[in-house]
């Protein structure tokens, strides 16, 4: 069950880059919430909006149309104080755990610095036992690690600190974009296992971006696919996977590798002469919504 008021919505959000011919609408009325204790994959081929809705959220990009909501107040009219508040409660995850740590400052300073900004009423005692509480929770040794440089930790290990610091502000919603995509197949479980314990453990809001269908399915509860700047279908996880009823969903499940699917499931294979025209349908606007399940929305193409 849903709790009913999202801590975080995107209500009809439209994003447009360039002009005329140049034109690209990044993002076409695209509106959902992020829950408490709940992931919810944004799921989607590259350049079909994902980043951009991530950017939206993290307040680099302002919308063209429609409201970023956090706790139902609309942030477009936040003040100062409203805008600190949001900026601490909402954190980001990135794709390169590398280039998004500075290569001359050791794992220490990249946890203390958010302490210090965002907890000022810590001494230094404290804010050296909330480090070590902090690379716990990413089950982190912070013996073994607190000193070192990023460029001496592992892909996985810099992705774990990556993730202690956006939890160093105590967080309600993360945005974690790509976070398992450049590094090692044999670490990615761990990190997706590790966002599923902050989820439960600390009750935070996820997002998790990808164009890995099979992850979002470990991660999420929820899902929506993107294609050309819409969201197509979403919905309940399952409902969606087991039962899509977009083109452009049925595309990109065709395309998944499922070591469970047997061979002579052909349930989600398409023509290859229908493949374009999916593609060039679904990238027209989509107005409408119909809704195909408990819990499962199309925005159906024309034929
Ligand atoms: N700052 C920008 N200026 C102009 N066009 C942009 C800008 N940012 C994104 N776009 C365009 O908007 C569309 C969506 O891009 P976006 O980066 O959101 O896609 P994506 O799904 O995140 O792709 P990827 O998985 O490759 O990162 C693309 O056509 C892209 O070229």
């Amino acid at each position: 069950m849903i709790d009913a008021a999202p801590i975080l919505a995107l209500d009809n959000v439209t994003k447009v880059f360039g002009h005329g011919d140049k034109q690209v609408v990044a993002a076409r009325s695209i509106s959902f919430g992020l829950h408490a204790g709940r992931t919810l994959a944004l799921v989607g081929e590259s350049g079909s909006g994902k980043t951009t809705a991530a950017r939206l959220i993290m307040r680099e990009y302002h919308p063209d149309e429609g409201r970023l909501l956090f706790r139902g107040q609309p942030m477009g009219k936040a003040d100062a104080k409203g805008l600190r508040a949001y900026r601490t409660s909402v954190q980001m995850v990135f794709q390169d755990p590398f280039s998004s740590l500075n290569p001359a400052r050791s794992i220490r300073h990249h946890l203390e610095r958010p302490l210090r900004l965002h907890q000022r009423d810590l001494d230094s005692a404290q804010r050296k036992a909330k480090i070590e509480e902090l690379l716990r929770l990413v089950r982190l040794d912070p013996e073994q690690v607190v000193a070192k440089f990023p460029h001496e930790l592992s892909g996985g290990q810099r992705q774990r600190i990556s993730i202690a610091r956006a939890l160093a502000v105590n967080p309600q919603v993360i945005v974690a974009d790509e976070p398992t995509s450049m590094l090692d197949v044999s670490v990615r479980l761990g990190i997706l296992n590790l966002l599923n314990e902050m989820k439960k453990e600390l009750g935070v809001a996820l997002l998790y971006i990808t164009h890995d269908i099979a992850t979002a399915r470990y991660v999420a509860e929820d899902i929506m696919v993107m294609y050309a700047g819409q969201i197509v279908e979403w919905g309940a996880m399952d409902s969606v996977l087991d039962d899509p009823q977009h083109p452009y969903t049925r595309l990109l499940l065709s395309a998944v590798p499922d070591p469970d699917r047997r061979f002579d499931d052909t349930r989600f294979d398409i023509e290859l002469s229908r493949i374009d025209h999916i593609r060039r349908q679904a990238a027209l606007p989509q107005p409408d919504v119909q809704q195909v399940g408990d819990n499962h929305f199309i925005r159906p193409m024309p034929d």
